[in-house]
């Protein structure tokens, strides 16, 4: 889906990831792990062209980029918009709406059940700065379930949310998988990237490896909430 040669990330021509060579594969669920500042944000802001590499190639092997659903850090989000549960979910219907058209009644159809999936059927009239942790990022996942993208980027999914609802969703991330869609999520809890992601990126400043989870892995020992080499 995604080739990366020798792509360096950063900001302003300054580097703040060694060249990163490897391949996203179609239907692939990758968690992109690493120490804070190690990049793995600014590698989803790449893909999704907000930002430019500082050097090396991005390609596409269909031609051009795919579809991308995005959800970004909570910190990112304005929470005190005036906005309800439905105007955020209705969203995600724009590819296939256009920016000023009404929903058509389908597309009123997957709002509604991509609402109900998530459990916020009880709030969909709610302004969302009524909303918990909890509830907002179940909204936010609506809306990616009504955009139903290629490819989902996830950017620390269950921060600021409470074990139940960080479970709940994570099944729907992995039915979103199952579905074929491709996920890359960014992660700071080891324990379920090794349950449920079958793929692993992590970045270290100077290094990188990606591969199958269970061989990069367990090369990584967990020291506060920094990864640091084994021996
Ligand atoms: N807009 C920006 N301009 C300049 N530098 C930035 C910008 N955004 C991030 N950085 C820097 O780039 C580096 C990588 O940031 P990034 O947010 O991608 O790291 P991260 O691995 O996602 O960290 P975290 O786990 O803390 O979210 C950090 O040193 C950060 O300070």
């Amino acid at each position: 889906m995604i080739s990366l040669n020798h792509l360096v990330l950063g900001y302003q021509g300054k580097a703040v990831t060694p060249p990163l060579t490897g391949h996203i594969a179609k239907g692939s669920m990758t968690a992109i792990i690493g120490a804070n500042g190690t990049g793995k944000s600014t590698l989803l802001k790449t893909l999704l062209k907000l930002q430019s590499p500082v050097s090396g190639q991005l390609s596409f092997t269909d031609g051009s980029a795919p579809r991308i659903a995005w959800l970004p850090q909570l910190a990112e989000m304005d929470r005190q918009f005036p906005a309800t549960v439905y105007d955020v979910v209705c969203m995600g219907a724009w590819p296939a709406r256009g920016l000023f058209s009404s929903l058509n009644r389908q597309n009123r159809l997957r709002v509604a059940d991509a609402i109900e999936r998530v459990g916020l059927s009880a709030f969909s009239k709610q302004p969302i700065e009524t909303l918990s942790g909890g509830q907002f990022q179940r909204m936010l996942f609506a809306r990616l379930l009504v955009q139903d993208a290629p490819l989902v980027l996830l950017d620390e999914p269950f921060t600021g949310v409470d074990s139940q609802t960080s479970d709940f969703l994570m099944s729907l991330i992995c039915q979103m998988h199952q579905a074929g869609q491709t996920v890359m999520a960014v992660l700071h809890d080891n324990e379920r990237v090794n349950q449920h992601f079958p793929h692993v990126l992590l970045l270290t400043q100077d290094h990188f490896h990606w591969g199958d989870a269970a061989v990069v892995l367990p090369r990584y020992s967990q020291t506060g909430t920094h990864l640091a080499l084994s021996a």
